[in-house]
């Protein structure tokens, strides 16, 4: 899932940190700077250690834990002053020798003593203009990968904020460094809007009444009774409703998975009123304590007034707890824009992207909350009816970053 942008971002992280390090090399000290020689003298066999400042989920998740980790970037512990500040300050502490045991494996070829010296020397600052070019290449990578334009402008400036003037940390690599900035600027624009989906439906009224929308063919049938299982697996019963009723056919399509399921569905015939069939569900679980009310609405009508009109009649007749727009990850931009054009005609809670399974890119996961101010909610990824996750935006961006 999301391989090839995987690949893209860990090819700008190796671009910057290659680009910063060979600097660090050239504004060696001179021969006969003592802190260099230090440094070198404590350099052992297995090499310098690098303490990597590896985001732990919360430091991703929390602005706190990031501004203390920023803080160690500026103020290494001990109160010595900032690596750029001061020469003398810049040799390692005793304490801060490195250590055989941390011996980095990050399979860099340059020479321990090169190394040494970039640590010694802490001299190295990632620049403005150092990062532009990365950050135009970065840019052509997220649109690559059907990042929203928007989307990846507020990435790139989140990086090029939590990296610019940014003192090399002296124990931690600057591929690090790229990778928690980079990490961040992600987490900032996927996580926008995020609730606990299992609590809002606990707290809600029952039963709970959701309903989706969403263009036909992106697998939103699939999505229902997908979801029918995912509350199954909870202990809590659903009712399925048709509300589809434009298209001919979809009766036929959703009842099929109601019997694999086993599951009671509500229909009317072609052409009658949605809002109708989602109301005769309701009465159904009122009647029958079934917990949940999941509804089906037609795809794209023939205008944005028409969809907003469907909707506002079950609004106002029904007033569901959630609205929840599904689209297909693999659509990229246009399923971001469709998301946009559903969220402006009849407000969305939520989104569902489908066959992630199949979207080497991530643009549509990487944009849509952001664009709309709402989050997605879960990700399909298979054709079984337990291949719904869902979308946890610390993980999400966790696996951009797998090794
Ligand atoms: N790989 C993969 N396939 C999926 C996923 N969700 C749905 N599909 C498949 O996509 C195809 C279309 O799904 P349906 O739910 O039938 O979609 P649809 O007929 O377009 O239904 P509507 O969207 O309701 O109009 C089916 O073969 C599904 O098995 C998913 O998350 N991953």
């Amino acid at each position: 899932m999301f391989d090839g942008l995987k690949d893209k971002l860990s090819g700008f992280t190796s671009d910057v940190e290659e680009d910063v390090d060979e600097e660090a090399v050239e504004e060696e000290p001179a021969e006969d700077d003592p802190v260099a020689a230090d440094a070198d003298e404590h350099v052992p066999e297995g090499g310098p250690g690098e303490e990597t400042v590896e985001p732990t989920a919360e430091a991703v998740a929390s602005p706190e834990t990031t501004a203390d980790v920023d803080t160690a970037a500026e103020e290494p512990p001990g109160g010595v002053e900032p690596a750029d500040s001061s020469p003398e300050s810049d040799a390692p502490a005793e304490d801060d020798e490195p250590d055989e045991s941390e011996a980095t494996d990050d399979g860099d070829s340059r020479s321990l003593t090169e190394k040494a010296k970039i640590m010694a020397t802490g001299k190295t600052v990632i620049e403005e203009e150092d990062l532009q070019k990365h950050l135009d290449d970065l840019e052509l990578a997220l649109l690559s990968s059907d990042v929203e334009m928007s989307v990846a402008n507020e990435i790139l400036a989140g990086v090029e904020e939590n990296l610019t003037g940014q003192t090399r940390r002296r124990l931690s690599s600057t591929g690090n460094l790229v990778r928690d900035a980079l990490r961040e600027a992600l987490y900032d624009v996927i996580s926008v809007g995020q609730f606990d989906f299992d609590e809002r439906v606990q707290q809600a009224d029952s039963p709970v009444v959701i309903v989706f929308t969403g263009v036909n063919g992106v697998g939103k049938t699939t999505t229902i009774a997908k979801m029918a299982q995912y509350f199954e697996d909870r202990g809590m019963s659903t009712v399925l409703a048709n509300g589809d009723t434009y298209r001919a056919g979809a009766n036929e399509q959703l009842q099929k998975h109601a019997e694999n399921l086993g599951k009671k569905i509500i229909t009317h015939e072609q052409g009658s009123d949605p809002t109708a069939v989602v109301y005769d569900a309701v009465e159904y679980a009122k009647a029958n304590d079934v917990d949940v009310v999941l509804g089906d609405t037609a795809g794209r009508l023939h205008t944005s007034d028409d969809l907003m009109a469907q909707l506002e009649k079950i609004d106002r007749n029904i007033d569901p707890d959630m609205t929840i727009f599904v689209d297909e990850a693999v659509a990229g931009q246009d399923a971001v824009n469709r998301a946009r054009e559903f969220n402006d005609a009849a407000e969305i809670d939520g989104a569902v992207l489908t066959k992630a399974d199949a979207d080497p890119q991530g643009g549509a996961a990487i944009s849509v909350a952001h664009v709309t101010g709402k989050p997605i909610l879960f990700l399909g990824t298979g054709q079984d009816y337990d291949d719904l996750e869902p979308f946890d935006p610390e993980r999400i961006v966790d696996s951009l970053f797998d090794e």
